[in-house]
């Protein structure tokens, strides 16, 4: 469905998040079409480029991040819909060139992505308020982070709130623009197999996995004051353990799909000190080999500090305390530098109760379903069957779903997919400002134990799966991490 007309404005329009991912996703729905002709791209920065040169820097820096080279048609098309504009988002008197830039025609679609330092919002959202650009109209789309502990996350719905209407504002957890991650909700409520099963009953345990092969790359101004629980455990990863957990939402609807959400946020067990202590692995990177190439440690890294305690790696056992979920362990995990690159959700079922046949029960490998997320999407679902033969010998076999093969519809990343659903007016795969401070709100005990304790991260080596504490971790319930259970090649 095309896109009604629009003034999209990314401050921070000429950093990297919006050369990197924002443009071109904007450039991927104007390919196909979806773009009204008069819709504009408003792109604001500090720096005094002339419209010509920020062209020529969107040239540099944006183009070679679209997947498939622009046709020069198609290019310059969307060039057209450039608009550079120059200001300092601190001086309200500087926003002039901006109202400039907009059209003032109550009917159009007008958003405000906030790409920039998140200690700007407040003041953004304040100066287009004070210059009559806070406009009924209008709807302000959050990046992230979004806060680095309850407190400042409250702050960043209070001012936020102040200037715009819960439904204007869109937060980003890009994760919920995944196609797998939507897909999981249509695995469990457009099928009726899954939901009888999925519950304490039957199911055993649950891991999710968010593991890079990279490091910090650029950002480590950023990550050494963030580090993996805030970074990507406190957000993508509970996002996608509230997918996974939540009762069946009444419909697709923002607020039923954002209340089932904030329930499972809410009854997170919490952690204690000694439960904490127990139950969460950090850990930080040393040096070693990705992809046979010699990567630094963390602390090697350019700008690293000395000595410095961030953790890239964060592992935890949580629990959900509901009737649903009561018992059944999540196991949580992300880390940069990685041995692969892989996100997926392992859903591990009950072994079977007795053996009919002449195998030991043991020999049962438990069904399991396993949805990736990353690199390939796709599902698929572990069963026992029985071997070819004249012996009643069973053995693991494999349903598989790969959703690129299934499906030959064009897909859109992840930032695209958001981008059109706030231009649309459809809030579902974004946060409500509850919801973002139900997850800090567990998240916090955490953070402020490693503070109190002055905790230290354990070393892993580049290319690995983590401290071997993390195995630890759930090697004592008895269980693997899916990788390790994997038989050898
Ligand atoms: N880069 C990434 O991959 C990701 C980034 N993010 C978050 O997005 C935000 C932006 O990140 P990123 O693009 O990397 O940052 P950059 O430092 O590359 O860009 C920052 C942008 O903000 C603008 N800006 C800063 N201060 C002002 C100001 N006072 N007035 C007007 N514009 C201003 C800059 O313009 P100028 O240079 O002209 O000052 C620039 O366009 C950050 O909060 C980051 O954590 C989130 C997820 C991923
Ligand atoms: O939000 C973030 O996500 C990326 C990982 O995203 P992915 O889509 O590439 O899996 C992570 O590298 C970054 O540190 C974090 O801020």
């Amino acid at each position: 469905m095309a896109l009604s007309d629009f003034d999209l404005v990314f401050f921070g329009g000429s950093g990297d998040l919006a050369m990197r991912k924002l443009l071109p996703a904007m450039y991927a729905r104007d390919v196909c079409d979806d773009l009204p002709a008069t819709a504009r791209i408003v792109c604001v920065g500090r720096d005094a480029f002339s419209q010509e040169e920020f062209l020529r820097f969107v040239e540099k820096n944006s183009k070679p991040h679209i997947k498939e080279t622009p046709a020069d048609a198609t290019w310059a098309r969307f060039l057209q819909r450039i608009v550079y504009v120059a200001l300092d988002a601190t001086d309200a008197a500087s926003f002039g060139p901006l109202a400039e830039a907009l059209r003032q025609d109550a009917a159009l679609t007008r958003v405000y992505y906030l790409a920039t330092p998140p200690h700007l919002f407040a003041t953004i959202c304040d100066n287009l308020a004070r210059t009559g650009l806070a406009t009924p109209n209008s709807r302000v789309v959050l990046e992230k982070p979004l806060g680095r502990d309850l407190a400042s996350a409250r702050q960043i719905n209070l001012d936020v709130g102040k200037v715009f209407a819960e439904s204007q504002i869109y937060r980003i957890d890009h994760y919920l623009g995944k196609e797998t991650v939507q897909n999981l909700l249509a695995l469990r409520f457009g099928n009726i197999l899954f939901e009888p099963l999925w519950r304490r009953e039957w199911i055993s345990d649950v891991q999710i996995t968010i593991a890079e092969k990279i490091g910090v790359g650029n950002r480590l101004g950023y990550y050494d004051t963030s580090g993996a629980l805030r970074d990507m455990l406190q957000n993508h990863l509970l996002q996608l353990l509230c997918i996974v957990a939540m009762e069946p939402p009444t419909s697709i609807a923002p607020d039923a799909v954002r209340d089932a959400k904030l329930q499972v946020l809410r009854s997170l067990k919490r952690f204690t000190p000694t439960t904490l202590a127990q139950n969460i692995v950090r850990g930080q990177y040393r040096s070693g080999h990705i992809d046979g190439q010699a990567v630094p440690g963390y602390r090697d890294e350019p700008d690293a500090p000395k000595g410095s305690r961030t953790e890239t790696f964060v592992a935890m056992k949580a629990e959900i305390d509901t009737w649903r979920w009561a018992g059944v362990p999540f196991y949580l995990r992300t880390g940069k530098r990685m041995a692969d690159r892989l996100a997926e959700i392992v859903v591990r079922f009950k072994p079977i109760p007795h053996s009919i046949f002449k195998q030991p029960t043991s020999s049962f490998q438990p069904n399991s379903l396993v949805i990736r997320l990353q690199p390939d999407e796709g599902l698929s679902m572990n069963l026992m069957a029985k071997t070819p033969g004249d012996s009643m010998r069973l053995k693991q076999a494999e349903l598989e779903l790969d959703f690129r093969e299934q499906f030959t519809s064009p897909r859109m990343e992840a930032y695209e997919r958001l981008l059109v659903d706030v231009l649309r007016g459809q809030l579902t795969l974004f946060m409500r400002g509850d919801e973002l401070e139900a997850a800090w709100e567990w998240v916090e005990p955490i953070l402020e134990y490693w503070e109190q304790n002055d905790s230290a991260p354990l070393p892993y080596t580049s290319g690995t799966w983590g401290p071997a504490a993390a195995s630890a971790l759930i090697g004592r319930d008895g269980l693997q991490w899916r990788e390790e259970a994997l038989p050898e090649d």
